[in-house]
């Protein structure tokens, strides 16, 4: 067991069968508190489950890891994204609310949209025509529309809105018919969007107590991380989960980190729902032992009275430096990390000075353009933190591979059948179903292209592989000779072709490493379940960032390093120029006192006085005012 201060022991230790609510500032010990109470739970009861909440799948991994030395843990906590939870529900019970068996999660948002606008054409609508536009603003403005309407749709589930709901946020327009048309198109390809999951999931709890009996005869305790980042979705599934009788809901959150808002989460289902509906007793974590003096101050500027410091804690240092471009900001910052990586001590670092202790965080990934190209410059390896979900294929060959194992485990799959098409440059079927494959197969062997073959043969083989126990190996080893033998047979590859060649191969590469991830987590066996884990960031490498990390605050959400730098502090950046109201403005100011709590112990926040915009032009930038409020 981990040490733990007398007001984290208090929390582990109180009365297994009671709701306990824990308001813990950044760097307080929430996960050290979560993980200990699981285990405390664990040994204190002979058979009873429990069932803990993360946000990220890291976060879940991280915490079985750390509870690997508890016998009972392998068998009786169940330790997964709320997603992940909501997911096995409908797996096994989906079809008591007509959910077909071999559910495919339509995870990306283009495949979202296109099931969209077939839902209209199918309505008579001649979304084509329209979408045409006059000229290209005006279809920009148009797709921006329906990109609205998508939005909304997420907000339905989101917020789980009903009818009566809907008409009156949104009186104009038909939202809630054309909402059920979305809804029933994506059962007639045979699919669910990311965010009906827990809609689907929390029905089926409401509607079939004897489901929900099930699961609260094997787990009777839930431990929810990260509670502040809850929506009302999330919110009310865990409250279907716990009925009447599960009474052990152990809540750990921040109010001051909450920062997925635009994903409908709400301080309030933890600080005032989550009191209402259970009534729990409230504990306080506001020692920060994380962070130096001189950070937690800084954090304290942003969030008066958040965080404590703790007598003993180093003094470390903040530091806030102004540049007049962005290219001065970057040279500086790599130079520093050269300098501190020469240094090699200090006193206040444990241990050697490394890449490994530091980590770069920006509002949004565009930010460190200019510091990339000094990295690399300076020879100093890097890597961009992703976050959990799944990235287009580049290739055609893994667009490909990636698209017929979609078409094969659903073949009503026409969204991803279409692309299979678009990508082939091939004509559609008539109609989606049963053959689909080998008849793409087929045509795609008179393809004018001098990988026809190799593209026939690889939708044939995925074609035949067995659904629910495909032999994978056997089939990556197939096509990695292919791919060799057409590098060797050609004669003369052109640089384009040998990379895409080279990427091809990667792509395989990937697709086979995430399957062993699959196996070896134990998700399943079946081509559906490995693609569903893959929609719902299982399998995603969560092994160590190589070389110097670059982080946006969402992806570093949880985690820590000793150095951190803090770069691009415009006003604009952050905040961010879409956030007006004092609620949005709130919840970026959350996002950087999350940001400013992950350093340990030196902080260098950073800003250019000018930038350079894509167009060419250089402007002038004003300070953030969260740098102004630190200094
Ligand atoms: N009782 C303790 N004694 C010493 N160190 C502790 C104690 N509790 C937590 N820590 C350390 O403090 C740091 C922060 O802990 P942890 O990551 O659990 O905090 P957290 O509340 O989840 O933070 P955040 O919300 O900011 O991500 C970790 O390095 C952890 O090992």
């Amino acid at each position: 067991m981990l040490n733990l201060s007398l007001a984290q022991a208090d929390i582990v230790n109180t009365d297994m069968y009671k709701a306990i609510q824990v308001l813990a500032s950044a760097g307080s010990g929430k996960t050290r508190v979560l993980t200990e109470r699981v285990r405390f739970l664990l040994q204190n009861t002979k058979k009873e489950g429990v069932i803990a909440l993360t946000f990220t799948n890291k976060a879940a991994e991280e915490m079985a890891t750390r509870l690997e030395d508890c016998e009972q843990a392998e068998d009786r906590a169940w330790i997964a994204t709320i997603h992940s939870v909501a997911q096995r529900v409908l797996e096994k019970y989906g079809h008591t609310v007509g959910l077909p068996p071999e559910l495919h999660i339509y995870d990306r948002d283009q495949d979202r949209m296109e099931v969209f606008l077939q839902s209209l054409r199918d309505e008579g609508v001649d979304i084509d025509t329209y979408l045409e536009g006059s000229n290209s603003g005006e279809r920009k403005e148009r797709k921006k529309i329906l990109q609205s309407y998508m939005d909304i749709f997420s907000k339905i589930k989101r917020e789980l809105l009903t009818e009566f709901d809907v008409a009156e946020q949104y009186p104009d327009g038909n939202i809630w018919k054309v909402f059920q048309d979305y809804q029933s198109a994506l059962l007639n390809s045979g699919g669910i969007d990311y965010d009906d999951i827990l809609v689907y999931a929390h029905k089926i709890l409401l509607t079939h107590d004897w489901v929900a009996k099930i699961y609260r005869s094997q787990y009777k305790h839930i431990c929810v991380d990260e509670a502040q980042d809850l929506n009302r979705a999330q919110y009310e599934f865990i409250k279907a989960l716990c009925g009447d009788a599960i009474q052990s809901v152990l809540m750990v959150g921040d109010p001051n980190q909450m920062i997925y808002g635009f994903n409908g989460s709400s301080k309030d289902f933890f600080c005032n729902d989550f009191i209402a509906d259970f009534r729990p007793q409230v504990f306080e974590l506001k020692e920060n032992y994380r962070s130096s003096k001189a950070v937690i101050r800084a954090a304290n500027k942003l969030r008066p009275g958040a965080q404590v410091e703790l007598d003993y804690a180093l003094e470390g240092k903040v530091e806030i430096i102004h540049f007049t471009t962005e290219e001065d900001e970057a040279e500086w910052i790599s130079a520093s990390i050269e300098r501190l990586l020469s240094q090699k001590f200090d006193n206040e670092i444990e241990g050697e000075i490394s890449l490994d202790k530091m980590v770069v965080i920006a509002r949004n990934r565009f930010v460190f353009g200019k510091f990339e190209d000094s990295l690399k410059e300076k020879g100093i390896p890097f890597s961009l933190r992703k976050g959990e979900r799944q990235l287009e294929r580049a290739t055609v060959f893994g667009k490909i591979l990636d698209y017929a194992v979609r078409l094969k485990i659903n073949s009503k799959d026409w969204v991803d059948g279409r692309k299979l098409c678009s990508v082939l440059d091939i004509p559609e079927p008539k109609e989606w179903g049963d053959d689909v494959l080998s008849a793409i197969s087929e045509n795609a062997l008179s393809l004018n292209d001098e990988n026809a073959k190799l593209y026939s043969s690889l939708i044939g083989e995925i074609n035949q592989l067995d659904a629910e126990e495909p032999n994978i190996r056997k089939f990556i080893d197939k096509f990695k000779a292919k791919l060799d033998a057409i590098s060797q047979e050609s004669e003369c590859l052109t640089d384009a072709k040998s990379e895409e060649l080279r990427l091809s191969h990667a792509e395989l590469d990937e697709f086979g490493q995430s399957w062993t991830l699959f196996k070896r987590k134990g998700l399943g066996s079946s081509l559906a379940a490995f693609r569903n884990a893959l929609a719902l960031g299982q399998l995603v490498d969560t092994g160590p960032d190589k070389g110097l990390t670059l982080s946006t605050v969402h992806t570093m959400k949880g985690l820590e390093k000793d150095i951190v730098f803090l770069m691009g502090m415009c006003e604009g950046v952050f905040p961010d120029y879409r956030a007006q109201t004092p609620k949005e403005i709130d919840e970026e100011r959350n996002s950087a006192f999350v940001a400013i709590t992950r350093a340990k112990r030196w902080l260098f926040i950073t800003y250019p006085k000018q930038r350079m915009m894509p167009w060419g032009d250089r402007r002038f930038q004003r300070v953030s005012r969260f740098v102004i409020e630190i200094e």
